[in-house]
């Protein structure tokens, strides 16, 4: 019951993140980065662990998350990679700031 209540929790916050309500700043976060078409090579220099919000939903609905922990890290990493590549200043930086402030205001329970 409990975890049917953390699954329904998590699934509701990227479902709502990932909004048209929020579509005119949270698109970059929607699939997964793509180096080669976005022409930005470096990528995988800056990050490491790439992440989505799509990602996340799939591993959401495959059960892959053990502990609601490991879903918060995921989505705190597709933030970590966006500031990690798009410098302060920059309009993805501040697009990756405004959803963070509304996933920090769901997650505080
Ligand atoms: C040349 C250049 C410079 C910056 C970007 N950033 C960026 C990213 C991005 C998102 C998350 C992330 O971890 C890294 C990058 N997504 C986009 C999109 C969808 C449109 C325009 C810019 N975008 C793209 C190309």
């Amino acid at each position: 019951k409990k975890l049917q209540n953390a699954f329904k929790f998590c699934s509701n916050i990227v479902k709502e993140l990932s909004s048209k309500k929020y579509s005119s700043f949270n698109y970059p976060f929607l699939e997964p980065v793509d180096p080669v078409s976005m022409n930005i090579p470096t990528y995988f220099d800056y990050v490491k662990d790439p992440m989505d919000l799509g990602s996340i939903s799939t591993k959401l609905s495959n059960w892959e998350y053990e502990t609601i922990e490991q879903f918060e890290n995921d989505v705190r990493l597709v933030f970590k990679n966006c500031y990690a590549f798009n410098p302060d200043g920059t309009i993805v930086n501040m697009m990756g700031h405004r959803l963070e402030e509304i996933f920090n205001n769901r997650w505080a329970d």
